[in-house]
């Protein structure tokens, strides 16, 4: 159960103070703030962005963020940014067992690994897809990308996320956005935590248009969840961590970032339960293509191609007549990168399991593994719920590279394309 309470409403002119009387009446920037505080504006978009797509908030707070060191270039450990030029892009399907829990302390920004990356960073095209698997607190730790939005996606365990603009809680079965350059720790609250991180570096995430579906349904404004202010005012020494083109620095404060008391605006951190998506599908026959899982969208200037599309596969009932009803058989120009939050996937019975990832890229060849396919072909197709099931896909305009690590690591699948070995051909020239 969530603890903390939250402002509601996808891309609200949010407004929050921890202090009454804390946020300016009528202005942004007055002479003096109220107690004294500086007031700084946070811009996602450029100044002149068009105003329905215009992200920025202002905050007032207890010292400018400037107030700080000079970066410091550190080691990048296991973190990799796009373009990469050290790796070949195989177009072989792949996939992965989940990242090992750590069995020394970790915190989340040590625990870092970068899976695959595609695009520019430097050109604020593509992404990082990272995973993280800790154990331990930040302490006087921050971190923020320069690089892009970072959509969190929990596969194991609670965890805290202190910010700026306040406090989210977040547990498997729902995701954050954290906005690019917005500082942040992470903090597990019971047991070791694991998850996926999609670093957008394009375009923020937008809901996706309904179309014909109408004003409702997909992922409704009102369940995105935005924290309230909470500040500290605490003067030990800090260190802020931030990924730049594709480098780790550190600088130091001599005071805690999160001293934020007060701030509106549409720019902020939020969460969302995936279990408030409202799911479409067919009740009459066929399976439709999965942009109908598409719970936020980060769209390139290409309409309806996206530089990154982050889709679910929700537990949901499934009616559909005279259909094979698993994934069809496909090549895609888009590329798929899949990760399973917890229970089964339809396509995959065996060998893709909850924290693990796959790959299939721009035009390789994939679908249900051998033994789903005879199945689902031969399935008494009465109305059926799918329960136990949660998985997701980063779906992109882009091919997604893996990193040396994911090409490399003992958890790699090297036998993988064998799921799909047992696909004989049925064809006898009979109808
Ligand atoms: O490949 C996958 O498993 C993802 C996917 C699911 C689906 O229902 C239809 C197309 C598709 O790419
Ligand atoms: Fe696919």
């Amino acid at each position: 159960m969530d603890n903390l309470s939250y402002l509601t409403g996808f891309n609200n002119e949010h407004e929050t103070e921890a202090l009454p009387g804390a946020l300016p009446e009528g202005q942004f920037s007055p002479q003096k703030v109220n107690y004294k505080l500086y007031a700084e504006q946070f811009s996602s978009t450029a100044f002149t962005a068009p105003r329905a797509d215009n992200r920025r908030s202002w905050t007032y707070r207890l010292r400018p963020s400037i107030a700080m060191g000079d970066f410091e270039k550190i080691d990048n450990g296991l973190i990799r940014t796009a373009p990469e030029s050290d790796v070949h892009c195989p177009p072989n399907v792949l996939r992965w067992d989940p990242v090992p829990l750590p069995e020394k302390d970790v915190d989340f920004v040590d625990s870092l690994v970068t899976i695959a990356t595609n695009g520019d960073a430097k050109t604020q095209v593509g992404m990082g897809i990272h995973c993280y698997s800790a154990n331990a607190n930040m302490q006087n730790r921050v971190f923020y990308s320069s690089d892009g939005e970072m959509l969190i996606v929990p596969q194991l365990g609670d965890m805290l996320i202190t910010t700026e603009f306040g406090r989210l809680n977040l547990s498997v079965g729902e995701i954050a956005v954290i906005p690019r350059g917005v500082r942040f720790a992470v903090n597990p609250t019971d047991g070791p935590i694991r998850g996926y991180i999609c670093e957008n570096y394009g375009h923020p995430f937008v809901l996706p248009e309904r179309g014909p579906v109408g004003a409702n349904g997909y992922a409704n404004q009102r369940d995105f969840c935005y924290p309230k202010a909470w500040f500290e005012d605490n003067e030990t020494p800090h260190t802020v961590v931030n990924k730049f083109c594709g480098n780790l620095f550190e600088a130091k404060l001599d005071h805690s970032p999160f001293d934020v008391v007060a701030w509106v605006g549409n720019s902020a951190p939020y969460k969302y339960v995936l279990s408030r998506f409202n799911v479409m599908n067919t009740v009459s026959f066929d399976h439709p293509d999965p942009s109908i899982f598409t719970v936020l969208t980060s769209p390139s200037e290409l309409e309806g191609t996206a530089n990154v599309d982050f889709v679910i596969f929700p537990p949901r009932w499934m009616v559909a007549e005279k259909t094979f009803r698993p994934p069809y058989y496909h090549r895609n120009v888009m590329s798929e990168f899949m990760g399973l939050i917890e229970g089964m996937y339809d396509a995959k019975e065996h060998g893709f399991v909850p924290g693990g990832m796959s790959l299939h890229n721009c035009m390789t060849p994939h679908g249900p593994e051998a033994e789903v396919f005879e199945k689902a072909s031969n399935a008494e197709l009465s109305p059926q719920r799918y329960e136990n099931t949660l998985a997701f896909m980063f779906e992109s305009r882009y091919a997604i590279a893996p990193t040396e690590f994911a090409l490399n690591s003992d958890i790699r699948q090297r036998d993988y394309l064998a799921c799909w070995k047992g696909l004989k051909k049925n064809y006898d020239g009979e109808i």
